[in-house]
């Protein structure tokens, strides 16, 4: 069957709806990636109260490290297709949240670089963006506007947001008096409600009561089935399994592992046998 040229811009080779014939060769879709992790590393200080000088800072990567310093993360390179689903696994203190930082902008990299190609929406710290001293209702519009979000989509949401979270009695609460299951539910209603392609969690779910927390896992799989590419952080393994299909796994601040979320769960296990079923 003759196709016209500006047909086949339209065909996808993975849909079966598609004029392919069954047996012929399907070239597979390249989908540039959305994050682009390289040669990556972040030292921290260990001691607050030493100083980094200005020499420091123009000093690059030849530079020896101070005593006081570590690499969280070192040499870490890999990148992401949108509507990746990926599970980020080590034991306490390898870089986990580090990596979901450096993906946010929240943190710069000291070596290599970073690269996300697409609005990112962080659930990396129960604080994190909310203001203290603001309601409950100010800190939905300021963390939806910040965002991108018009005061028009933001009024047709707020409603939504707010009974997602279950605090409709506490919109005109200053923030910093609702407890920490509180906090969470209002950070994992509003981020889960802006529209940016890439969700990144962190643990702070476990934080809130398992009928919230399962409420929340639904919520995610209705974002990824449309499309939306997620960086999942836990130390549960069949929440892991669950929503992701590939895995990171961080030990030392090197990624060790690079596969699918089942070879890298084995590996982990086989390394320390920590994570919980
Ligand atoms: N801002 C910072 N200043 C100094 N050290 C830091 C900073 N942030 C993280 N670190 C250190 O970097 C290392 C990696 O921390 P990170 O929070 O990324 O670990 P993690 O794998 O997420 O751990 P966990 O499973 O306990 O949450 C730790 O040794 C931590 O103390």
């Amino acid at each position: 069957m003759a196709v016209e040229h500006s047909d086949f811009d339209k065909l996808n080779p993975r849909n079966p709806a598609s004029p392919v014939e069954p047996n012929s060769p399907v070239e597979p879709v390249e989908t540039p990636p959305v994050i682009e992790v390289e040669d990556v590393g972040i030292r921290f200080r260990r001691n607050r109260r030493s100083r980094r000088s200005f020499k420091d800072l123009f000093a690059g990567r030849n530079r020896r490290i101070r005593p006081s310093e570590f690499w969280a993360l070192r040499n870490v390179t890999f990148s992401v297709a949108r509507g990746e689903a990926i599970g980020v696994v080590g034991r306490n203190g390898q870089g986990k949240s580090t990596l979901l930082k450096l993906v946010t902008g929240v943190l710069l990299p000291d070596e290599g670089s970073v690269r996300v190609h697409a609005g990112v929406a962080p659930l990396i710290e129960i604080t994190g963006g909310f203001v203290e001293d603001l309601t409950v209702r100010d800190n939905v519009n300021l963390m939806a506007g910040l965002h991108g979000m018009k005061r028009d989509e933001i009024a047709a949401r707020f409603a939504e947001i707010i009974d997602f979270a279950e605090i409709g009695d506490f919109l005109d609460t200053p923030y910093k008096h609702l407890s920490s299951g509180m906090k969470v539910r209002l950070a994992f209603s509003v981020i889960s409600r802006l529209e940016e392609p890439i969700l990144l969690v962190d643990e702070v779910l476990a934080v809130g009561d398992k009928a919230f927390r399962e409420k929340c896992y639904r919520r995610i799989e209705e974002l990824l089935a449309g499309g939306r590419t997620l960086f999942f952080v836990s130390h549960n393994e069949r929440d892991l399994k669950r929503f992701c299909t590939r895995g990171l796994y961080l030990d030392k601040g090197c990624l060790e592992l690079d596969a699918p979320i089942a070879e890298v769960l084995d590996r982990y296990n086989a390394d320390y046998g920590l994570v919980t079923q």
